[in-house]
């Protein structure tokens, strides 16, 4: 998390500088990991034990889609964006990534599994947004600006909030795993952290599949793009 604050595109954020190229990509990339977070949400209704389970899920699912189209289509006017362009982006390496581990635990059919990486990242989310608003440097000439003011006002953050209400089901669950369970949902939230940083910094690079390749190919991959 702390490494998360430190990222150059979050203190970017901090001091007003967010370069427009890295915001566009962030925008368009973030777009595709939402669609992959509305997935893992379908599958947390589906594989809910109870009718209040599935109603906390189903209710924040459609935040979740009010929210995406709202914010996004804010953070892209912000940016002088063209919204109807944002939403069909080619999902890049490290978005690719970052989807298949949030919708690899899947086919377990189990909650805690499930839930862990994909609250993981609201978690981080709600504590970027907090850093970020406690630092007072954010205000509404800032781009980003919306972001922080809808993770800190939305349904996220807050003792009531969505993060604190997703944490109470993994705690619930977690007293009913195997020591083995327990270790691959710490993981997973580990991983899903260290996927967050590695979000910003392919916003900040703007990291894409030509990339990659070209720097696998011209043999010069000497920096782990
Ligand atoms: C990359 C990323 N992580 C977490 C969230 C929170 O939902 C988000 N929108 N995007």
């Amino acid at each position: 998390m702390i490494a998360n604050q430190q990222h150059p595109f979050i203190q970017s954020v901090l001091h007003n500088q967010v370069d427009a190229k890295a915001l566009a990509y962030y925008i368009q990339q973030d777009l595709q990991y939402a669609n992959a977070e509305t997935i893992v949400q379908t599958a947390l209704v589906a594989n809910s034990e109870t009718v209040a389970d599935q109603q906390l899920f189903a209710d924040q699912l459609s935040r979740h889609l009010k929210s995406v189209s709202a914010l996004f289509q804010q953070l892209s006017q912000n940016n002088h964006n063209d919204w109807s362009q944002q939403q069909k982006a080619t999902v890049q390496p490290v978005t690719f990534l970052y989807r298949q581990h949030i919708l690899s635990p899947l086919p377990s059919a189990n909650l805690l599994a499930i839930l862990t990486p994909f609250e993981a990242g609201i978690w981080l989310y709600v504590e970027l947004g907090k850093f970020l608003s406690q630092s007072d440097q954010v205000r509404q000439d800032n781009p980003f600006y919306p972001w922080v003011d809808d993770l800190q006002h939305g349904e996220f953050a807050g003792e009531d909030g969505i993060s604190n209400q997703f944490m109470a089901v993994i705690d619930r669950e977690a007293a009913k795993a195997s020591d083995q369970q327990l270790a691959v949902a710490k993981e997973a939230f580990l991983r899903s952290s260290l996927f967050e940083w590695y979000f910003w910094d392919a916003a900040f690079k703007q990291i894409t599949w030509e990339n990659w390749t070209a720097s696998a190919l011209d043999g010069q991959a000497g920096d782990l793009l």
